[in-house]
């Protein structure tokens, strides 16, 4: 038994933790021993099921939740949260509360640094409201000039980057202060070196595989499966394959606030008409020469195209739909068409976003999908 742990208990202080992977019915929690800038990793983690009560609230829990565990049996590392606390933040794609930043990576080199999908990328980003680190790794592969251009160019757009290079371990410090005592989240796209970032921040591999269970390994490849990793100098850290792909489906009128350079306009001007959408409308103060203008309008188009899609199309994807029961058992029901006149609710809405953009699979669905 650790009677260190179990004193917070006999001081009658609730035992909290972090939850930092999930999988089916299970969630490994990390327990509270002092607080997420800590030097030690000392940690201990408990393999947790949630109490019933929770459930039947319908109280989902997330990974990065903060959270209550009662009746930790120490012996075997388990316990059950009966209580989550409230959530500073919340993100869908990957789902985790409580992130603070997403460190978005992207290469200077090989693969050549294309500012489109960079800021495909950077939308995504900015549509979390999380704080947003850029990080430009390869410096190794470019010269001081390159390198100079791209910062003189990103600080036109409203960045300032972190430039790394997780080959020659290059910037790591400068990282390490950032993440200290947060929640973090790399982003990034295929083959930029966030897998050799990574194992530069967190060196010790055995940290980033679960211990406690077997079902807890890494390497589910699904939007739904994420997983927290400790950084040594504190602090947590999630890889995130739903991050992978932007797709731009945020509404047409919150896309200029997502453009730092016409976020600034929107600050210190205002447009004409309420509804502007920046295109060709008169007295206009985001329209204007700026490098990114023509990604903006081509990115409006997009969300325009995806939000009628939305609202046009949501039930003739599919005449089938999975409805999971209580009792767990997932099976097939035919789609009852929508009504044209019938107001869909917020919530239907919101779970057809889901649908079409998890890819999760059949095993992956808990109760939570009730
Ligand atoms: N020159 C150079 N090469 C690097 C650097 N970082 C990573 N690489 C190389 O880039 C390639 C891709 O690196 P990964 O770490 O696998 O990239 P990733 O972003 O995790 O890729 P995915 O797993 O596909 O998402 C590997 O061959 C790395 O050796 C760097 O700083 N400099
Ligand atoms: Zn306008």
């Amino acid at each position: 038994m650790n009677y260190a742990t179990t004193n917070q208990q006999e001081n009658n202080t609730e035992l909290l933790g972090t939850v930092t992977a999930v999988q089916a019915n299970f969630y490994r929690v990390r327990l509270a021993n002092g607080n997420l800038s800590t030097k030690e990793s000392s940690f201990q983690y408990l393999l947790c099921t949630r109490r019933t009560r929770l459930k039947k609230i319908g109280q989902k829990v997330m990974v990065g939740d903060r959270v209550v565990i009662e009746e930790p049996d120490w012996q075997d590392a388990r316990g059950a949260i009966s209580q989550v606390l409230p959530r500073k933040t919340e993100l869908q794609r990957p789902p985790v509360a409580n992130a603070d930043r997403i460190l978005l990576v992207f290469a200077v080199a090989e693969p050549a640094l294309d500012p489109w999908q960079l800021s495909r990328f950077l939308i995504e980003a900015e549509s979390t409201n999380l704080e947003l680190c850029l990080c430009l790794n390869k410096c190794d592969l470019i010269t001081e000039e390159v390198r100079k251009q791209w910062q003189s160019r990103l600080k036109d757009w409203g960045y300032k980057p972190v430039l790394i290079s997780a080959k020659q371990q290059q910037g790591i410090e400068q990282l390490f202060q950032l993440l200290q005592g947060t929640i973090t989240i790399v982003a990034g796209p295929s083959g930029v070196g966030k897998s050799s970032l990574i194992n530069q921040l967190i060196p010790d591999a055995s940290l980033r595989v679960g211990e406690v269970s077997g079902k807890l390994q890494r390497g589910r490849h699904t939007t739904r499966h994420v997983e927290l990793f400790e950084l040594p100098g504190g602090g947590l850290l999630a890889d995130s394959p739903g991050f992978n792909q932007p797709d731009l489906t945020c509404e047409p009128m919150q896309l200029a606030w997502y453009f730092p350079e016409a976020r600034e306009r929107l600050q210190q001007g205002i447009c004409q008409f309420g509804d502007c959408l920046h295109r060709d409308e008169p007295n206009c103060v985001v329209r204007g020469d700026w490098e990114r203008y023509e990604y903006y309008r081509e990115f409006l188009e997009k969300a325009i195209a995806y939000q009628k899609n939305l609202q046009d199309t949501p039930d003739e994807e599919s005449h089938t739909k999975l409805k999971v029961k209580r009792s767990g058992k997932a099976q097939y029901e035919p789609r009852l068409a929508t009504k044209k006149y019938r107001r869909r609710s917020r919530r239907h809405k919101h779970q057809s976003l889901q649908d079409i953009y998890s890819d999760r699979s059949v095993d992956d669905l808990d109760e939570d999908f009730i």
